[in-house]
């Protein structure tokens, strides 16, 4: 590149947002030519609509950190790392730097301003310039194991352990364990890769990372369930508005997850070719609602209540006993799911799609995920179609208020 092509690129010195505004790009519905946007940035050049897209900023700071209650949004990129070092300064900082850095991208800002010198490489890696922050959030948590390589023990409340196994898990080692989770959510897959990207880049020198996975879902205007890759509306019966969330998600006890939750991470593979060698009446079976509509056994409505001692005129429960649904149901427990889709290419041994569902999910307390999956043990029609190979469990710090750092109550 030469040093005039330097200059353009990045001797901007302004933020990704800036660079909007200059353009008199940034606002709600702001309209805009399209040529002219086509022709600025690829982005934003949909070739329908003269909108500037992704200008939707979340705010870094609150009472919960965001990506739990937050809409979802089309992209993931969920990480879980590795930690490298058990001195609580340096882990400190780093999580100090993580918050100045998330501030900024949560906004659409690069997370530092270009050096004048261009003999070393750019702080910011630069792949998001001229983007949006596309509603970006980033969620941080730690696993018990985390606490152990601290020495904090003192600070692990006894329902903060690892998961137990499940029936029928085939859990790989490359995907489990792990001491610190970050899931950046955005409606541009390129924002969420490059905030963890720069995250992992920053604490580089005590940390690697374990596994990571890329999800999707098809979001379109917001207002209808996602489907998942089995054509399923998936999502349907989850919390819905602050009460919910406050009875399910948020951790109420007095210590330092107050106002946090726990994460649970499942990599759940979706054996998609035998699904779709089965028939439709089979397939609605497995879940106890139908294809189109969502809606459950005997209902039109997507949201109808659902009473899985129902039966039908023949005497027999409406919803089949060994349907996913029913057995989810029986539980008698909530949760907030919040899971994608992922594609991973092919599967080495199978030669077929490996590809199936991040399924993500926040609880007040970790009984809530493990009475749901026991009761889908070994009876849920959905196994012949599943296997879960990955497996996590974090706990997800309180919101940041301005001036505080993430985590800054575990370590005080
Ligand atoms: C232990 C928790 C759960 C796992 C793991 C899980 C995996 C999984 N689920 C689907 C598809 C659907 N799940 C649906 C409902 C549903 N699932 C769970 C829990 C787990 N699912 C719950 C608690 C519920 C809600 C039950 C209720 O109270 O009605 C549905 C129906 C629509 C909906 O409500 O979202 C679908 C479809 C897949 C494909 C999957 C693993 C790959
Ligand atoms: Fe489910």
């Amino acid at each position: 590149m030469s040093d005039e092509n330097d200059k353009k690129w990045f001797d901007k010195k302004i933020s990704r947002r800036d660079f909007l505004k200059k353009a008199g790009m940034v606002g709600a519905g702001a309209a805009i030519g399209a040529s002219g946007a086509g022709a600025i940035f690829a982005n934003m050049f949909s070739g329908k609509a003269n909108q500037v897209v992704g200008n939707e900023e979340i705010s870094f700071y609150g009472e919960h950190q965001s990506g739990i209650a937050t809409p979802v949004q089309k992209n993931v990129y969920f990480a879980v790392l590795d930690l490298h070092s058990t001195d609580k300064e340096e882990i400190k900082q780093m999580f100090k730097d993580w918050t100045d850095y998330s501030e900024k991208l949560m906004k659409g800002e690069l997370v530092a301003p270009e050096l004048a010198n261009h003999l070393v490489p750019p702080i910011d890696t630069g792949e998001t310039v001229g983007l949006n922050p596309y509603r970006l959030t980033i969620t941080f948590g730690i696993s018990p194991s985390f606490l152990d390589k601290l020495k904090m023990d003192n600070k692990k409340m006894e329902e903060f352990k690892d998961l137990p196994h499940f029936p029928r898990d085939q859990i790989k080692d490359k995907y489990k364990g792990g001491d610190i989770c970050i899931q950046a959510c955005a409606d541009d897959a390129q924002v969420a890769f490059h905030a963890v990207r720069n995250l992992v880049r920053k604490g580089r020198a005590l940390i690697t990372l374990k596994w990571t996975q890329a999800g999707f879902l098809p979001i379109g205007n917001g207002k209808e369930t996602p489907r998942n890759l089995f054509g399923f509306k998936d999502g349907t019966e989850n919390p819905k508005n602050n009460n919910d969330f406050k009875n399910v998600v948020w951790y109420d006890k007095n210590n330092w997850l107050k106002n946090g939750t726990f994460l649970i991470v499942r990599r759940i593979q979706m054996h998609l070719e035998t699904w779709d060698r089965t028939n439709l009446q089979e397939q609605e079976n497995t879940f106890g609602r139908y294809k189109e509509s969502g809606a459950p056994f005997g209902e039109t409505d997507e949201f109808a209540t659902i009473d899985i001692n129902k039966k039908g005129p023949d005497g027999k429960p409406v919803l089949p006993i060994d349907s996913h649904v029913y057995l989810a149901k029986k539980a008698d427990v909530k949760i907030a799911r919040r899971a994608f889709s992922y594609s991973n290419g092919i599967d080495e041994v199978s030669g077929q799609f490996d590809a199936g569902l991040l399924f993500i999910c926040f609880q007040k307390h970790p009984d809530q995920f493990i009475k749901i999956q026991n009761s889908l043990g070994n009876d849920d029609k959905l196994n012949e179609y599943i296997t879960h190979v990955g497996t996590g469990i974090f706990a997800c710090f309180e919101g940041i208020k301005k001036g505080e750092y993430i985590g800054q109550k575990l370590f005080e």
